[in-house]
């Protein structure tokens, strides 16, 4: 994302123990002040800080940043740095906010900022006006914190959201330096630039940046409340229709967790083979835990399943399926509710499906529900999210304290009964008219609310469980205070430990009256630490890690034009790989561990030669998109010898299959092992792959929208970095060449 405000310094000279230094996490945020003295003269120039690096202009004047006005005679400009940041040369100068004229540098000398330290004495502001007879003199104030991720991160969506100053936990809005200077090179130089941000180029309009910040942004505006005219009326009794610009809310988390499926459509055998009729593939268990080297996986399933020895936690539902023998192999609630989606989806008269989710609050509900919609929807299923908070938001407003969510509270629970019924009301309205797979996003934490949704459900949807247990006091803590800066129930809420009490308290209210899911159908996801009872380790989890995908360089076919086949690196195509291997050990120079997965066509390994000091694995899941008959052609010669061919691929793209090749929907199937896996990683990964096979991944993180996949801009020598963490998916593009 771009927070960085200062150019890094060569980190392998010098600068190797701020390095160390960094490893802690966090950014510094600095904060500079200028408070008049001279009343007297209200001047219409703005403070303005310049200087040495990009984020302050460069010393050029017309790109100096403006400073906000904080208080009636007080002006502040904030901005992240690293805490090894270079030193930051700047001076303050005044001048009109959208013109550059009159513009008036302080006096004396530059000020030096070095590790978010001011050297020297923080000594006035002075500025000469009307040709040097006015004195105008301001106090300054600097002051400098290590701040977490989270709360940068935080920081940062509300700036987003409100595009106005706002305070997350005492931190103002973060300035930053979101796009950076790019350029393009034409040297056949395999050497890059130390400054990675040199290459970076704006992402399309359309990318993952653009929307997914708040899971519960994303879920539906509920219909039946601007039907009802139960919303606002205006003072002379007008209706208005419902606001889309709702308050937001940021999805719960929950660092990993363990899937129990009584899954009726995923076959488990002891002998490791785990058969997924959602997508017909068969795949091995293989167990590759600390492998290094060259791993080739010679079909298309996940080379990497970890199988849990222990059936201690296995919990089956007899009522959904008796026959189920072994825990499932690592996958995430989301895949594997999918299967069960795609399996419920069979006879024509059960294509609804309501999946509810269960769970206290702060257990990661929303950030499931969000992982489910994505996926499903990836996966070709019409899937909408309903999140009841966001209907009694709605209803009710944003200010309800604890006592509202007590369980002998009979206003309160009759008014959470009935924003949930509305919200199931529009969910199955919206399956009647064709929607299939529902999302219903609430704690329904008692039978009693859910034996209501089941009858609500009765004979025109199936409806299951999927439960979120978390008993990690550690994860349920970090949960918590994420709930407390983003959630909007806690929006106007400034004081931060009050926030937190009265959540606490709401908290406790549920728990006295949790019951768990023991009726219908139901899924279970239980907290997992890692490395006890040998338990599953699923792919929910929200370590940030960098996923990097990428086309292998250009191939002689490439240049061609031909598709298909299996050539190898044209001269360019080789630059690509050094400067790519150039690229990765520079980006992944502070990670622990990070592997290279290619497909097994020589493009992309040849692509991946040059890296080293990773573990590389090949995937035929992740072989380009099989051209059948065509294979070897040029588009032109495809359009003059099979023009029908030709014209149908035009006509419908996503759903043609090249004669005895495939179709891009079977390439997308064919992904689901990838996705599973790279969900599931805690390390960043490096994809090196193909246009039509990184299309259907990046939409996967984008969420872009199943028909727009074969037309998506995938160049080549460019590397798409999906960030994956606590704030969502962001996208950041590098043109090598
Ligand atoms: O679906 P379209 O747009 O034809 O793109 C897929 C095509 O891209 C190509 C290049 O034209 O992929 P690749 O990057 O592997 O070389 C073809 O091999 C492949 O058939």
């Amino acid at each position: 994302m771009g927070t960085g405000s200062s150019k890094n310094p060569d980190c392998s000279s010098s600068h190797g123990s701020d390095d160390r230094e960094d490893q802690g996490g966090g950014q510094l945020y600095v904060s500079l002040k200028m408070e008049e003295n001279s009343y007297l003269l209200k001047s219409e120039l703005i403070p303005h800080v310049y200087g040495s690096v990009p984020l302050v202009g460069s010393w050029d004047p017309s790109k100096a940043l403006a400073m906000e006005r904080e208080s009636s005679s007080m002006w502040e400009l904030s901005f992240v740095v690293p805490p090894n940041h270079e030193t930051l040369d700047f001076k303050f100068l005044l001048k009109p906010k959208y013109s550059n004229s009159p513009c008036v540098v302080e006096e004396g000398p530059n000020r030096l900022l070095t590790g978010g330290t001011l050297q020297g004495d923080a000594r006035s502001a002075v500025f000469r006006l009307s040709g040097g007879e006015v004195l105008l003199e301001y106090r300054v104030f600097i002051k400098a914190d290590r701040v977490s991720p989270f709360d940068l991160a935080a920081s940062w969506r509300a700036y987003q959201e409100n595009l106005q100053p706002s305070t997350v936990r005492g931190i103002p809005d973060v300035s930053m330096n979101s796009v950076p200077e790019s350029g393009t090179e034409n040297c056949s130089s395999a050497s890059l630039e130390l400054d990675l941000e040199h290459y970076v180029v704006p992402a399309p309009t359309t990318s993952a940046n653009s929307g997914l910040l708040y899971a519960a942004n994303m879920t539906e505006t509920p219909r039946s409340l601007s039907h009802a005219n139960a919303f606002s009326k205006a003072a002379g009794g007008a209706s208005h229709p419902v606001s889309i610009g709702v308050p937001t809310e940021r999805p719960a988390t929950i660092k990993e967790m363990e899937v129990i499926v009584p899954d009726p459509t995923i076959v488990y055998s002891s002998s490791g083979i785990v058969e997924s009729k959602s997508v017909g593939t068969l795949s091995s268990l293989q167990k590759q835990d600390g492998q290094r080297g060259l791993f080739v996986d010679r079909g298309v399933g996940s080379p990497r399943l970890v199988k849990s020895p222990s059936l201690t936690t296995f919990t089956v539902d007899q009522n959904v399926h008796s026959e189920a023998k072994n825990p499932i192999p690592a996958a995430a609630g989301a895949v594997a509710a999918a299967a069960v989606a795609d399996q419920m989806l069979g006879p024509k008269e059960d294509r609804h499906l309501a999946i509810v989710l269960v769970g206290l609050p702060a257990r990661g509900k929303t950030f499931t529900a969000a992982k489910l919609t994505r996926y499903l929807r990836w996966l070709g299923h019409d899937t909408k999210h309903f999140n009841v908070g966001k209907y009694r938001r709605l209803k009710l407003g944003t200010n309800q304290s604890a006592d509202f969510f007590r369980g002998d509270n009979p206003e309160g629970i009759e008014a959470r009964n009935e924003v949930a019924a509305l919200a199931m009301e529009d969910m199955i309205a919206w399956m009647q008219e064709g929607g299939q797979v529902g999302i219903f996003d609430a704690t329904n934490s008692s039978r009693k609310r859910r034996n209501m949704l089941m009858r609500m459900a009765e004979g025109k949807c199936k409806i299951f469980f999927l439960e979120t247990i978390c008993n990690d006091r550690q994860i349920i803590e970090r949960n918590i205070r994420l709930k407390i800066q983003q959630s909007p129930d806690y929006a106007e809420e400034p004081d931060f430990e009050a926030g937190y009490w009265d959540f606490r308290s709401r908290l406790d209210n549920y728990e006295k009256v949790y019951e768990t899911v023991e009726e219908g159908s139901y899924i279970k996801m239980i907290d997992m630490v890692s490395g006890h009872g040998g338990q599953i380790q699923v792919n929910t989890h929200l370590t940030p890690r960098p996923i990097l995908l990428t086309r292998h360089g250009e191939s002689r076919d490439n240049v061609r034009g031909r598709i298909g086949g299996d050539s190898v690196l044209s001269d360019t195509g080789e630059v690509y790989a050094k400067k790519l291997a150039n690229f990765v050990e520079k980006r992944l120079k502070n990670e622990r561990a990070a592997s290279i997965w290619t497909s097994t066509l020589q493009r992309t390994i040849l692509t991946a030669n040059p890296i080293v000091g990773f573990p590389k694995i090949q995937w035929r899941a992740l072989d380009e998109i099989n051209a059948g008959v065509c294979d070897g052609m040029t588009y032109e010669e495809i359009k003059k010898n099979m023009p029908d061919e030709y014209e149908s691929r035009k006509k419908d793209k996503l759903r043609y299959r090249y004669p005895r090749g495939e179709s891009y929907l079977d390439v997308i199937q064919r992904l689901e092992p990838v996705i599973i896996e790279l969900e599931r990683q805690r390390a960043p990964v490096v994809v090196i792959s193909h246009q039509a096979v990184l299309r259907a991944l990046y939409a996967y993180f984008a969420d872009r929208p199943l028909k727009e996949i074969p037309h998506i801009e995938v160049p080549l020598h460019t590397i798409i970095e999906i960030q994956m963490g606590v704030s969502g998916v962001q996208e950041k593009r590098y043109k090598l060449m």
